[in-house]
Parts: C-alpha cells; structure tokens; sequence
C-alpha cells in the first residue's frame, strides 16, 4: 500500500484477511479488531475523502455480523451502502481502500462485480429489506448457496417507502430473516418524522433491551446472561400493559433495543439469533454516526461525507471555488422569487443541504418542507400543493427522482398540475459513480404531455429557469443544472423568466450548427474555439428548452448548415432524440442534412473526476471538435456520412 504516512498500527487488523479470520479470535480480540478497523477506516477515508460517519457508526456491528455468521454463503446487504467501507477493509478490500472513489478504484459503494462479499449493489436508500427478502426466498427454494439473508438498515432509510413495502411482505411469508435497524437518530440531516420520534420512544426511557425483551415475548432471543434480568423484568412487568412494537404487528420478533457499540452484548444477540431464529426478526442497534472521530461527532451532519481531512484536527481539504455552486444560485434565486411570491413553497426529500434548501428553510421556515427518504410522497405531496394552488418546487436530485417517477407520470403530468422539479446533479456526478449520475431525467421528462423541460447552460441561466418556473402556471415544468461550481459567468440581480420554448443564438457562423441542451455549452466553445483555430467557424445554439422544442432555431439551423450537432448531459432518448425526431418529421434529412447527436453512452459509466467521466462518455471539448472535424473531413472527400 502506498502513502502510509500517520497510519495507526494495526497489528491485529493486519491478520484478518478474509472474515473467516475473524472466527478465531476472541470476544477481547474482536474488540480490539473492532478499535482497529475503526482507526484504519479513518486514516484511509483522510486520504480519499468520502462517507465517514455511517462507517464508523457501524464498526462493532460490522465486525459482530462477520464473526457470527458466514458470509459471503450468508448475505449481509448494507442499505445505501455508504457505511460499507469497515465491511470493504474486512473483506478483502483493504489494500485497495486508498483507491476509494476515484477512477479504476473501490467503489464507494457495494457492488456485486467488486466482491462476492457484495451479494447486492446499493446507494439509493431503503432498498435492503425487499432485496434480503429475496435472498431468503430464494433460499427457502432451493437457491445453491444461500444461507441467511441480513438486512442493515438506517433510521433514515426506514422513512423510505419501499422500507415497509417489505416489512409488510416479510411479516406475510413468514421465513427466517434478519433485519438490523441501525439507529442513529441521523439521515444526512436530524431525520424528521413520525417513524423518527416513534423509533425514539421505542428507547427513551427504556435503557435495558431485557425490559423490552421481556415485555414482548423476546426472551428467548436474548442471549442467556441477559435472558436472567429479562425474567425479573418480566415479573416487575406484570400487570403492566404494553403494546407491541410496529415491528411485532408486521409480524417481526423484535429484540431490542440495544447498544450497537457493546461487543459483548452484539457478539452475544447474533449468536442467539443465529441459533434461534425461525421467522422475520429485527434487531434495533442504537449507535452514534460518526463514534470515534471527534471532528465527526462533532459536525451537524456527524461527518457523513467529507473531503480528504487532518487526521488530528478533521479540517478538510477544500479546493478554492471560483464561482458559486449551481445549488446555492438555485436556492438564493428561489428565496428572491419566493420573497415576492408566498405561494411558493419548497421540498426536498432528506437533502436540505445538498439541494440548498436549508437556506430556504432559515429565510422561510413555515414555506420549506423536507419529507424524508420519500421521494414518491414528496411528488405527490407537490402535486397535491399546486392542486390547492400553492407553487411547489421540488428540488430533487436527477437520480433520486426515478423513484418517484410514476408520481411524476400520473400524479403530476396527467394532471397537468404546475409543480416545478428543480433537478440538481444533472449529469455525471464524479466520485459517487454511476448510481449517482443524472444520466435520464430528460428523456424520462421530455416524453411526458404537459411538461416543459429547462436545462441550465451556466448560473446566469439558472437564474433565468428559476424565474421562468415560479412564472409559469400553465403546467409542470422542470429544470435542470449539475453538481458543482458555476462557470463564473456574471449573473443577474434577478432571473427574468424565459419565453418558452425558444432557445438563443451564441455565435453565428457557417457550415457545422452546434446546439448545445445544457452545461456542455462551455465545453462546446471551448471546442470551437480551437476549430476556429484550424479555419472551422460553426454557429453555436444554446437550447434551454428540451420541451417544448424550439421549432423554428432547429430548422433555420439545420436549413442553414451542412451539419448539425445536439449535445447534452443524458442518456439517448433526450434532447437529441427529440430533435431527430422533429427533423425526421419534417423530411429535413432527405435534403442531406448530416445529423449527429452527442450523449452519454448506453453504459453505466464507473466513478471518476466528472471530466475523466465526461471524457470515457465522449462528450468533451476534444470529443466535439473531433466529431466537428469528421463532418468536415467526409465532406472534404466528398462523401455523405
Ligand atoms: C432514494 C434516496 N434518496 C436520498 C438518498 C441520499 N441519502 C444517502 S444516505 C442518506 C441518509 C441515510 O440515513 P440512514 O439510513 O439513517 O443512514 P446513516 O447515514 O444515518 O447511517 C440519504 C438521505 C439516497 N441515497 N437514496
Ligand atoms: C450516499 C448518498 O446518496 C449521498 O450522501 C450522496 O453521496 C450525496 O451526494 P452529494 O455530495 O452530491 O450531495
Ligand atoms: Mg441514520
């Protein structure tokens, strides 16, 4: 391994090769292993960056589960996955942590490709149960194999719909399952909720797991030492009446809860119920995200994700910005139109801070909703406030609103409801990868009736598209920007919205039409500025509309031009799908007019630095001036491409 300056000894971690070594240590040594993997999980993430705190939240639970059960014949499915770097450091991994994220490394996330330790690939939330479900399923049918199927899942991602979905389903078929609710009274942000304040209750008060144990009929999930103080608290709880758990009335025994960083007391609950299960049982771990590293502890978001950092003090290595970040021109522009307009109202789903809208919430308090891990309810819910009138903006990641796109379909565009989707991290995202990546909200948009589709080509836009939302009543109508910092274009005091459905002229020049649908635009002039270089002049369009398309630019361009381009940030089925499909309509190609359409590839492209992504997709500005330069160079040998 290379860079090992500060590195804490781990001389007993240095042994565990695989999880089989786990097995012949002692309860002290895996106590020990647990203190070393956390120490080396935190020297390996100051070099990487990346997410810190769910880690080391889950260190003793991931040492316990591997040292108890038999993976990788035993499935353990991490939900989200982005505490799973103790999990990659157990299982083999270790050697290749300080690739974490970057290009040709470790994902930052489970991946079945990456080991068989992986048994399900994860990032987006609440998906573990369902999946684990499967697993024991396939089990119970004779899948070669398969052990048992282990569920972690956060306190967070339980407000994820899908979440229950599966609980529900589990508690009906009744097979042995093993879920683990990781408590940390954390999501990215404090968890909001009535799931929340209810997993709250279920142990404020109640500090000994044999008082809950014996009031629901668990005690036999309990390992011995503990079942004796769980038969006296029976006795102190005669008479007494207790309801069950939620958990018990889906059908799950519930043990719990307990004290996810006591070894002892973990090492022992597996083993019993490794022993003892029979059907669904969730074990409720209380732990503290981010235990262990102070400057984690210590944040308001307990170190969730962070930039590579000193070890000793937890300042963070930030490269200086140039110019603001498209999320913070989103949400200062959205607090300008809102401070003229109190019928806007703004939601997100669990991302008050990635989305900017903590600022909205300090400025606007009453007018600022996060729902949690329900992107599903947090459409509808749009969708239900512009029915009453309201103007919702729902600032959703590009890649988070799949989940609720059905929502989008039939609660929001059939009904021609005007809710505005604000969709951040459009496009490749860099260091979380592909499951991160807004590669297809606008061609699951475009093709929608009633909407209209924006995408930003700079901040000065986005401050235009912001406008252009909050004006626009006549039916839903999304926006588009990606992660990251501006270009450092001057933007204006206030966004004036746009007409819609026309795009604007760049630069007009002769041959090759580029139009350009989004962020790539700087790519497309820088592109053009070295072809102007080698005598090559091409006119520059930016679109701003996807829908409406602008009808009359595309065909004075593609009347006006040997060739014509589209570009954008999406997968195929977008933009320029849209636009050959117009061209196709209106016979422009029987005239001979060459046609190329630049997108993200039909491939799930791995994590990387955004333009070493951008550069395997083909969509940079070398990748432009060489496609410009072909439908040059065929027209200079007198062929049709
Ligand atoms: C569907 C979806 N929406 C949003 C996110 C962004 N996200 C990643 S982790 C996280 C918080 C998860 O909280 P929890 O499950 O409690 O795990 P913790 O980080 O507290 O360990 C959120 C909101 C996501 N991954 N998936
Ligand atoms: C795991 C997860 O889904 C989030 O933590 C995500 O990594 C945040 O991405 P941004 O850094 O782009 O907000
Ligand atoms: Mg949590």
């Amino acid at each position: 391994m290379t860079n090992q300056t500060n590195r804490p000894a781990t001389p007993l971690l240095d042994r565990i090769g695989s999880p089989a070594d786990l097995k012949a240590l002692t309860d002290r040594e895996l106590r020990q292993a647990a203190d070393e993997l956390r120490a080396d999980t935190i020297w390996a993430v100051s070099r990487t960056g990346g997410h810190l705190g769910a880690g080391l939240g889950v260190v003793e639970l991931t040492v316990a589960l591997h040292a108890v059960f038999d993976t990788p014949r035993d499935k353990l499915i991490w939900d989200v996955s982005h505490q799973c770097y103790p999990h990659k450091i157990l299982t083999g991994r270790r050697d290749r942590m300080l690739t974490l994220r970057q290009k040709d490394g470790l994902s930052g996330f489970t991946k079945r490709s990456e080991s068989p330790y992986d048994p399900f690939g994860a990032a987006h939330s609440s998906t573990s149960i369902s999946a684990a479900l499967g697993f024991a399923m396939g089990r119970e049918l004779g899948a070669p194999g398969v052990g048992d199927a282990i569920a972690v899942i956060g306190d967070g991602a339980l407000s994820g719909g899908m979440a229950y979905e599966a609980l529900n389903h589990a508690g009906h078929l009744k097979k042995r399952l093993i879920v683990i609710l990781n408590d940390n009274e954390m999501s990215i942000a404090p968890p909001v909720g009535a799931m929340s304040s209810y997993l709250s209750r279920l142990y404020a008060g109640a500090p000994f797991q044999e008082f809950k144990a014996a009031a629901k009929g668990a005690v036999g999930f309990l390992p011995p030492p503990l079942q004796e103080g769980a038969r006296r608290a029976k006795e102190m709880l005669k008479g007494l009446a207790v309801g069950g758990t939620l958990f018990e009335e889906l059908g799950f025994s519930y043990v719990g809860p307990i004290d996810g960083h006591d070894m002892d007391s973990l090492l022992q609950i597996l083993r019993t119920v490794k022993v003892r299960a029979t059907g669904p049982i969730l074990i409720h771990a209380i732990t503290q995200k981010g235990k262990g590293f102070r400057p984690a502890e210590g944040r308001s978001d307990k170190g969730h994700a962070t930039a590579k950092f000193d070890m000793i003090t937890g300042e963070q290595s930030k490269a200086p910005s140039n110019a603001p970040s498209y999320t913070k021109v989103f949400a200062q522009n959205l607090i300008k139109e809102a401070e003229h307009d109190d019928r806007i109202v703004a939601i997100t789903a669990a991302m008050p801070d990635g989305t900017g809208l903590n600022l909205f919430a300090e400025r606007f308090p009453k007018r600022c909703f996060d729902v949690g891990i329900a992107e599903q309810h947090g459409v509808t819910f749009c969708a239900g406030l512009a029915a009453a009138g309201m103007k919702p903006f729902a600032a959703i990641y590009s890649t988070f609103l799949q989940r609720g796109y059905d929502q989008v379909v039939h609660d929001v565009a059939l009904q021609n409801l005007p809710v505005r989707f604000a969709i951040d991290r459009a496009g490749l995202v860099g260091a979380d990868g592909a499951t991160h990546a807004g590669s297809f909200d606008v061609a699951y948009l475009s093709n929608l009736p009633n909407f209209t589709v924006m995408a930003a080509a700079d901040e000065a836009e986005l401050c235009h598209m912001v406008a252009t939302a909050a004006a626009h009543d006549a039916g839903p109508i999304a926006f588009r920007f990606p992660r990251g910092e501006g270009v450092g274009v001057e933007m204006p005091e206030r966004g004036q919205p746009l007409e819609i459905g026309k795009g604007r002229m760049i630069h007009e020049g002769e041959r090759v039409a580029i139009l350009s649908f989004g962020a790539r635009l700087g790519e497309v002039r820088a592109a053009c500025e070295a072809l102007r270089a080698r005598g090559i002049d091409p006119t520059i369009a930016d679109a701003r509309f996807s829908k409406p398309l602008d009808r009359d630019l595309i065909l004075r361009l593609a009347a006006e031009h040997e060739s014509l381009i589209t570009i954008e940030e999406g997968a195929v089925g977008g933009f320029g799908s849209h636009v050959a499909q117009l061209l196709a309509q209106e016979g422009v190609f029987d005239t001979g007019l060459r046609f190329r359409s630049m997108v993200l590839p039909d491939a799930f492209i791995d994590q990387g630095g955004p333009r070493d992504m951008y550069a395997s997709a083909g969509l940079n500005a070398e990748d432009i001036e060489a496609q410009v330069l072909r439908l040059c160079d065929v027209e200079v040998i007198g062929k049709r491409a």
